[in-house]
């Protein structure tokens, strides 16, 4: 069995509405799907985009082999072979538009744009959901954690709770993209190049007659830049004194000790103790690590109460998300081909927020020239060029549309670029370190009422008057009366 063919990581619906499209002689038709979520996770002001290399490298990869076409023929009776056949011809040869990874982005704009014949954009679906829905969820955990501890050290350590192995590895990589230094897992470092650091267990220190021994042994044993874990039996009567005999130790065989790490306890207070006790013993460059069950609420109160902390270990709330386990992205169809013309639908819901946005749309970063900073996204429809062009635009919300303003002395920057045309690939994947460094311009960008934890101020997305009556329109002629 193969473990890494991707192509069946779909839902059976798909493949039925793939096999009836063949059927009824429609699978060549021509669509376009928009990839967005309706809601902000954890209260935020805004997410942080990840997932599409692995969307690239699923779409790469697709292909129906043996064992899939086996499993398919077994799977539904109604299935022919002739369209089994088909499959055995499939690759994907859409066009694929993306937001970049590492871009912060906005509840109802389009992050993909997939425009393809409907057999291969229905097929794509689930897994593009299932990829970037997880990775925007944990980098965006990530960012809430680094927005409370910007000048400290973040390490991932959440690969024993994570959600199975995948998880484990691009939620080490989201979390990376957001401004995490490092992971505990040697994979993810291996196969992304994340740094990676590690500390010891309690195991460690149980293992042997007493902590002492523990301790000299491991220092013995890494003695560049070792970090204990002081807490196995009393912090502040043993754990911390005997890392101190140890640093010293090092000390004279020209070493230096890393850390301490503190796991368990009031870590506000053992850090200030530590903190004190390793400073009384000239030891001030030696950095305290705290994990626990950590996120950023705990960890803004840590900083309250002034904890000494330099260095944090977060897992199982960061890569489960586990205050809001999952991002509700969807991919909805926005147009259809008739005739050689975009055809615009439109899916309408008694839920105002559910409604659709038709048509092929693009997605435009508004800054202000004079500020720099970043006024609100606009989504204008594909043949829309007044906004590419920097004439002025109307913004305006389309909840409020009384509430609007023109702008004239604007950036627009396009947010979908193209990735793959034709089923070619031709965007360069960025490196993880440039992604990362994007993620930081992108930040910039924002005003800080967007950006902060609590309560931040709601970031404009808009639509182009075009775009709005498009909407309108649709809405007014799909409704029964
Ligand atoms: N000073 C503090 N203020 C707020 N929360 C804290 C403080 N110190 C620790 N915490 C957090 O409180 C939670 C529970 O800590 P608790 O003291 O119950 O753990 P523990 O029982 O000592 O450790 P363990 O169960 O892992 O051995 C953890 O999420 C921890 O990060
Ligand atoms: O607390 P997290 O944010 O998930 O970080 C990872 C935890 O994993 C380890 O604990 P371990 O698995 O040994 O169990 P523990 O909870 O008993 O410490 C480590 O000591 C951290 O506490
Ligand atoms: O290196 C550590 O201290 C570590 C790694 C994973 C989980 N908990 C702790």
């Amino acid at each position: 069995m193969s473990y890494n063919n991707l192509t069946l990581h779909t839902d059976k619906y798909q493949i039925n509405m793939m096999y009836a499209h063949w059927k009824q002689g429609t699978m060549h038709r021509r669509v376009v799907f928009d990839m967005y979520f309706r809601k902000l996770p954890f209260g935020n002001g805004f997410a942080v985009f990840a997932g599409l290399e692995r969307v690239v490298r699923y779409i790469e990869g697709l292909s129906f082999g043996e064992e899939e076409l086996r499993f398919l023929a077994e799977q539904e009776e109604n299935y022919e072979p002739a369209f089994l056949e088909e499959l055995r011809q499939f690759r994907f040869s859409g066009h694929l538009f993306a937001v970049r990874e590492g871009a912060l982005v906005f509840a109802n704009e389009p992050l993909i744009r997939v425009e393809g014949t409907i057999f291969e954009a229905q097929l794509i679906e689930t897994a593009i959901l299932n990829f970037v829905n997880y990775q925007t969820l944990i980098a965006t955990k990530a960012a809430r954690i680094k927005g409370v501890a910007p000048e400290d050290t973040l390490m991932e350590f959440g690969t024993r709770r994570a959600q199975e192995a995948d998880a484990a590895m691009w939620g080490a990589r989201a979390a990376y993209i957001s401004g995490f230094h490092a992971t505990s897992n040697m994979r993810a470092g291996m196969l992304f190049g994340i740094p990676v650091k590690g500390t010891h267990a309690h195991a460690w220190v149980q293992f042997h007659a007493s902590e002492d021994e523990a301790f000299q042994r491991y220092a013995d044993s890494l003695p560049d830049g070792v970090t204990l874990l002081v807490d196995t039996y009393d912090t502040l009567k043993s754990g911390v004194p005997g890392a101190i005999r140890i640093a010293k130790e090092l000390e004279s065989r020209g070493k230096r000790m890393r850390g301490i790490r503190l796991d368990s306890g009031d870590l506000a207070y053992l850090s200030k103790k530590a903190r004190a006790m390793l400073d009384r013993a000239g030891l001030e460059y030696v950095q305290i690590v705290a994990s626990n069950d950590l996120d950023e609420n705990i960890m803004l109160n840590l900083k309250a109460q002034g904890a000494a902390i330099d260095s944090w270990g977060v897992g199982t709330q960061l890569i489960t998300a586990a205050d809001n386990p999952a991002l509700g992205g969807v991919y909805k169809l926005t147009a259809k081909e008739e005739e050689g013309e975009w055809q615009p639908v439109i899916k309408i819901s008694g839920n105002p927020e559910k409604v659709t946005i038709p048509g092929v749309k693009n997605v435009y970063r508004i800054v202000d020239r004079t500020t720099g900073k970043a006024e609100a996204d606009y989504i204008a429809l594909s043949d829309e060029t007044d906004v590419a062009k920097g004439e002025a635009i109307k913004l305006f919300d389309p909840q409020h549309p009384y509430l609007h303003k023109y702008v004239d002395d604007y950036e627009a920057i396009p947010m979908l670029e193209p990735v793959f045309q034709n089923g070619e690939l031709v965007a360069a994947l960025p490196d993880l370190e440039d992604i990362r460094e994007y993620h930081q311009t992108q930040l910039a960008l924002f005003w800080p009422e967007y950006l902060r934890k609590l309560n931040p101020e709601k970031y404009p997305v808009d639509l182009s008057v075009k775009v709005w009556e498009l909407q309108k329109e649709l809405i007014r002629r799909f409704l029964p009366h």
